[in-house]
């Protein structure tokens, strides 16, 4: 079929399959143990409105604490985010999938790069199978850093509701990695704001259609986001994320009007290892099509990535490398994707603790 060379996966997916093409098959993927999503232990929710009523380290701080380090991924409610904000980017977002796939193409991801609109963003050479979805990746801070062909030259519907969907949710990120740092006892604000302010800034939205045999293929492979902290939204009510907890790949129900928020490497790595980032992947539906964003908060590209200084001291040895952001994104995209693979790279191995 003509179509299978083609970059959208929505378009292969509008005919009748028949046979799915080898490249999409994922025949090592490890079995999700509970088959009835709803007898699965839900995520942690976390209650943004409390955690900002309390002054000082309370019972829901404590409880965000719990969940970094046990879990590294919660359900955010009162949230704070306009329903009306949510409705117009459910809207606009679901109307660029309905695009004629030659406009989609405007945004292509092009070769050597990693933004753009297309399969599998990251290395599709060297990984064995090609993950069942088309995603579109931009970095969106610095503006400076913003492809001139990719977020300027969308829809301007789409764009502008993108722009006031990104402003709202940098202010809640904000907020939210302020609390953390409170539960992690690192106090200085000046810490915090060396590390994030005006920090990198991308987005990811994934569009993953039905496939008659969703049990061979994977959506998202089994990853952990390289990021600070990830927010992510789930447009049409279609379920389909797993995360990894003890060994075991439960599914994730998401709350309506919730938000689920993951810890990244870097969350792992600042906080030398008492947080954790989660391992996820994404399955799909065999009747639904499903649309995820994910949005991405970083250090900004000059700040030193490692193990915050007001946790290392004579006695607690840095666990992980200090590495400046920039390098650690250039590093990150040259790698194969796999698991929690890349946060090993940066681990320092026993008795290797100069650095
Ligand atoms: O679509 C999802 O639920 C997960 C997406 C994801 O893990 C990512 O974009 O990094
Ligand atoms: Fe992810």
């Amino acid at each position: 079929m003509a179509l299978e060379s083609s970059i959208s996966l929505q378009e292969l997916a509008k005919e009748a399959i028949i046979s799915i093409p080898n490249r999409y098959l994922h025949n090592d993927q490890e079995p999700s143990f509970l088959f009835e999503a709803s007898l699965a232990p839900p995520i942690p929710t976390i209650d943004l409105k409390t955690l900002i009523l309390e002054q000082t380290r309370g019972p829901e701080h404590e409880r965000l604490h719990l969940t970094c380090k046990e879990w590294g991924i919660f359900q955010l409610v009162n949230h704070g985010v306009s329903s009306l904000i949510m409705e117009k980017l459910n809207y606009e977002i679901e109307e660029f999938y309905r695009l004629p796939v030659e406009e989609k193409m405007r945004y292509k991801l092009r070769a050597s790069d990693f933004e753009g609109y297309g399969q599998t963003s990251i290395h599709s050479q060297d990984q064995k199978a090609v993950d069942w979805g088309d995603r579109f990746f931009m970095i969106t801070n610095p503006i400076h850093r913003r492809k001139p062909h990719l977020l300027p030259q969308l829809p301007p519907s789409l764009r502008d509701t993108l722009e006031a969907y990104l402003f709202e949710l940098q202010k809640l990120a904000d907020v939210l990695l302020l609390c953390i740092a409170k539960t992690l006892e690192i106090n200085r604000e000046e810490e915090v704001k060396e590390m994030f302010e005006d920090g990198m800034q991308s987005v990811r939205m994934t569009y993953y259609p039905p496939c008659p045999k969703p049990d061979k293929v994977m959506g998202f492979r089994p990853h952990s986001d390289a990021t600070g902290l990830t927010i992510l939204h789930q447009l049409n009510g279609v379920d389909g994320l797993q995360v990894k907890k003890d060994g075991i790949w439960i599914p994730v129900h998401f709350l309506p009007n919730a938000f689920v928020v993951n810890l990244g490497d870097i969350l792992e790595i600042w906080s030398n290892g008492v947080y954790k980032s989660i391992e996820h992947r994404a399955t799909v539906n065999s009747s639904k099509e499903r649309i995820s964003i994910a949005m991405f908060f970083n250090p900004k590209f000059e700040a030193e990535v490692g193990p915050s200084a007001s946790i290392i001291n004579q006695d607690i040895r840095p666990a992980f490398r200090t590495v400046i952001m920039e390098n650690y994104v250039k590093d990150y995209f040259s790698r194969k994707q796999d698991g929690k693979s890349f946060l090993e790279h940066m681990k320092i191995s026993q008795g290797n603790t100069a650095q």
